[in-house]
């Protein structure tokens, strides 16, 4: 078997291009999205994402400004500048980027954005409606996943889901997407006994350990559809997954490419999210909906 790719750059496209034209409609309303990025210290990495959210907003006519703090700020100023933003009737979403700089507590940072700004889904609010399985917005990169699956028809209810990865960005989350699209789920970590007898049960393999290529060929069961999170940079400059792409191809019947997959499905999610907390600003958003975007 050759797994057949799953386009997460084409499926994002078409994601933004939705997005696009919703921005049109608000901006008829008289209502431009507006989402600031707050980025502290000059981490070179951090700085290309950044980038690349802001050309992703300009490019559907989202509003984006970008404030970049010194890595020695102080987490009180911190504090009072996401005060203004969250009073800010311009701006809709708030991002700050991720890792923050020793010295600062992230977690007071995130709980100090307004939950409706909080597009990024990480703040307790949204966390706790996630488990509720209530609309919030949902953290973009397991979001961005599960977009995916929805838009190859791949079924998730009564799939055995498999996980490999439990952090609060990303492996916890999408176990709970999963579920509560109807999966039966496995959470698998670093201390997993027997990782591989696990991997193998799954219908769907979600990889997001931040280990390259750590799920080889014979963790896979044939044909099943694997979602590689991993975005590895390896001492040659290139990028790889998680995943042992040209040896899980041979055995999976679906496959996320790195990058092309994940990547930018998070940046359209981030989109989706701005132009789902606009419309709620401005009274045009359905409530009601189990997810917001
Ligand atoms: N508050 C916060 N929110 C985030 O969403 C957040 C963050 N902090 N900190 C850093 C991570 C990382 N992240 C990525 C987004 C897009 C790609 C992406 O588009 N990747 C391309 C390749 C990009 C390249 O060539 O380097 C791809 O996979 O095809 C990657 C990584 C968002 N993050």
């Amino acid at each position: 078997m050759t797994a057949r790719n799953i386009d997460g750059k084409a499926i994002a496209q078409a994601f933004r291009a939705e997005c696009a034209v919703r921005v049109g409609r608000l901006k008829d309303a008289g209502v431009v999205p507006g989402l600031a990025v707050v980025i502290v210290g000059d981490d070179p990495a951090s700085k290309v994402y950044v980038r690349n959210k802001a050309k992703a907003c300009e490019a559907i006519g989202v509003h984006s400004e970008v404030h970049a703090m010194s890595a020695d700020t102080a987490q009180a100023h911190l504090l009072k500048f996401i005060a203004t933003l969250n009073a800010d009737d311009a701006i809709h979403g708030i991002l700050v980027q991720l890792p923050l700089p020793k010295g600062i507590d992230s977690r007071a940072v995130i709980e100090a954005i307004a939950p409706e700004k909080d597009v990024d889904g990480f703040h307790y609010s949204n966390v706790g409606r996630l488990l509720v399985g209530e609309p919030a917005y949902y953290p973009c990169t397991p979001w961005g996943a599960m977009k995916m699956l929805e838009h190859e028809s791949i079924a998730v209810e009564g799939k055995h889901a498999v996980v490999v990865g439990r952090s609060t960005i990303v492996g916890k989350p999408m176990a709970l997407m999963l579920l509560n699209a109807g999966a039966t789920v496995t959470v698998c970590h670093s201390k997993t006994r027997d990782l591989a007898a696990m991997t193998r049960q799954a219908d769907i393999l979600v990889a997001a350990v931040g280990k390259p290529r750590i799920i080889t060929g014979d963790m896979v069961k044939l044909g099943a559809v694997v979602i590689d999170v991993g975005i590895n940079r390896l001492p040659d400059g290139t990028l790889c997954g998680d995943v042992d792409y040209e040896a899980v191809r041979q055995i999976a019947s679906r496959i996320t490419p790195v990058p092309g997959g994940v990547g930018p499905m998070t940046i359209a999610m981030l989109l989706g999210n701005t132009v789902k907390a606009a419309e709620l600003a401005a009274g045009t958003g359905v409530r009601g909906e189990t997810r917001i975007t």
